[in-house]
């Protein structure tokens, strides 16, 4: 037979799809060299691993290799070596230890970054270098001196607040159920606009922009799905194709409203030496020698990166919070006798937090509970690791698994049940941060790239929840069922959010002078 006939279109097609189906499976199960830590092998393996990436399950499945494999499960993905870290030890020694944690602190650049930030000019997915480094410097002084502690922005976040409980308030009074999950998102995006805008008075903010920015975290918090994330990554032509382009366009679309508002319209009326927010602050940066690589396109992926990182993770916080104080009015009411005790009617501040030991429990629970980054950090190995008498190879990327240790029952009396009270020593003061039960929870993850606003989120939640239990008592809605508050059953995505949710809500004046 001539060999040509064999050259057909469709010769070539198959023998270009077996190519593939080999290549594919040849980095799958290629023999890796030294000893890795323990996980998922051979062809059963693969078929876990298929699974796991199917449906967004990957976090159930680390569950179960995090029982049978220890402290670390590895395993291969088309050739990409991955690191499941199961205990806060192990996180504790790879990440904040002098022996790895410059090994362990870089990020790589990825898909989501090239989409969304600008290729690697955000806060995130960038290796741990002397820009990286400015970086975080940047954002600690812009947040020193915008953010918590700064009386201008804490009188604009007080009038915020006032307004929602006012908001609330109204919706109360026509005894309907309300939306609380929809009202406190918005305004906690209100607030974290402010943050990076100034003075800006929250009852002129249109909803578009809130709408804007909504539309943009989450169409990036559906592309940081990992088995979007790895579709996307090692499959490029999937960019152009079904729900992968849909993904794809939604999150250059958004991107373009959401730099314009972050961005643009401040550039445009930025005034050398007047400061209104962390936009201006970062701007003004851009002219000061030792910043020549602050371009705009670096500003931009800051505040953007920095407004996703903000949002989609204390709304996680705090609406999952409420969802809970909803379904455990004891826990509640315990919140409004130290709010009774140590406020009274006055209005609470970012300090209050260090007397009001049981609400601070509360909220390092719902941290442990709810652990909205189940699967986070996605860190890169700089190098070969070696640990113990294992080998962790150059290019492995970390995922800190707290969705096991922060309920692993070996760890946790009744993991899956909500006790603040595990945060509190015999006389109802708070453990200290070296203490060994608060060494067991990571939220805000560990080391030189761990999470540098927490102290934010922290305060921001505390503030929230006490204005809102200072004034209601939160109760279940009469028209609809109440979502369960079992984190298990959250909204999947790379930040785990609660279902939309209303309840009702008592004035406790009205209520208390009713009884008298
Ligand atoms: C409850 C709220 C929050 C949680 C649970 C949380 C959690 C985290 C975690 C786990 C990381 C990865 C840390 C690591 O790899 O070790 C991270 C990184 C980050 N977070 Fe947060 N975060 C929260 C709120 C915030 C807020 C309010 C901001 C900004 C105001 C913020 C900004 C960032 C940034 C910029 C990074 C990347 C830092 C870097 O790579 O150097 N986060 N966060």
């Amino acid at each position: 037979m001539d060999a040509c006939c064999l050259c057909t279109p469709w010769n070539l097609a198959v023998a270009a799809a077996v190519l593939c189906v080999l290549y594919v499976l040849s980095k799958q199960f290629v023999f890796r060299k030294g000893n890795p830590p323990p996980g998922p092998r051979g062809w059963k393996g693969f078929m876990e691993i298929l699974q796991a990436g199917r449906d967004d399950s990957l976090y159930e499945a680390a569950w179960g290799w995090a029982e049978k494999y220890g402290d670390m499960t590895f395993y291969t993905v088309l050739g990409q070596p991955i690191c499941i870290l199961n205990s806060a030890d192990i996180v504790r020694r790879l990440m904040g230890s002098d022996e790895y944690k410059l090994l362990t602190s870089d990020r790589d650049l990825n898909v989501v970054s090239e989409f969304a930030w600008y290729n690697g000019k955000e806060l995130f997915f960038t290796p741990y270098n002397s820009q990286t480094r400015q970086k975080r410097t940047l954002f600690h002084k812009m947040m020193g001196i915008y953010g918590e502690g700064v009386d201008k922005f804490e009188s604009v976040v007080g009038n915020e607040l006032d307004r929602i409980l006012e908001e609330m308030d109204t919706a109360r009074a026509t005894g309907q159920d309300i939306p609380i999950s929809q009202i406190l998102s918005r305004s906690l995006k209100i607030i974290l606009y402010v943050l990076v805008n100034g003075d800006i008075d929250p009852e002129k903010l249109s909803l578009d922009v809130v709408d804007t920015m909504d539309r943009y975290d989450n169409a990036v918090n559906r592309m940081l799905d990992m088995q979007t994330l790895t579709a996307l990554t090692f499959f490029p032509p999937l960019r152009k194709v079904g729900k992968y382009k849909k993904i794809c366009d939604d999150v250059t679309e958004s991107k373009i409203e959401a730099e314009k508002i972050m961005f643009e319209d401040l550039k445009s009326t930025y005034q050398e030496g007047k400061v209104r927010g962390i936009a201006d602050a970062i701007l003004h940066f851009q002219s000061q020698p030792g910043h020549e690589w602050l371009d705009d396109e670096n500003v931009k992926g800051f505040l953007t990166a920095t407004f996703f990182a903000a949002h989609m993770t204390t709304r996680a916080s705090l609406l999952n919070m409420v969802l809970t104080l909803t379904h455990h009015p004891e826990v509640a009411q315990r919140i409004q006798e130290e709010i009774e005790s140590v406020l009274g009617d006055r209005i609470p501040r970012v300090e209050d937090r260090l007397s009001m030991h049981y609400t601070e429990a509360v909220i390092l629970e719902n941290l442990r509970y709810v652990s909205q980054l189940a699967l986070s950090s996605l860190r890169s190995a700089r190098e070969d690791i070696h640990i113990d008498d294992q080998v962790i190879p150059k290019g492995t990327q970390f995922l800190v698994n707290q969705w096991f240790f922060h309920h692993d029952p070996k760890m946790w009396d009744d993991p899956w049940t909500f006790k603040p009270e595990r945060f509190l020593d015999e006389s109802g003061v708070i453990l200290p941060a070296n203490h060994p039960v608060r060494k067991k929870i990571l939220p805000f993850g560990h080391g030189l790239r761990m999470c540098p606003g927490e102290t934010f989120a922290r305060s921001r939640i505390f503030l929230f929840m006490v204005m809102i239990l200072q004034k209601f008592d939160l109760l279940p809605p009469e028209n609809e069922t109440l979502p369960s508050c079992d984190p298990r059953e959250n909204l999947k995505g790379v930040i785990r959010q609660a279902p939309p949710f209303k309840c009702r809500l008592r004035n406790r004046r009205e209520a208390e002078s009713s009884k008298e």
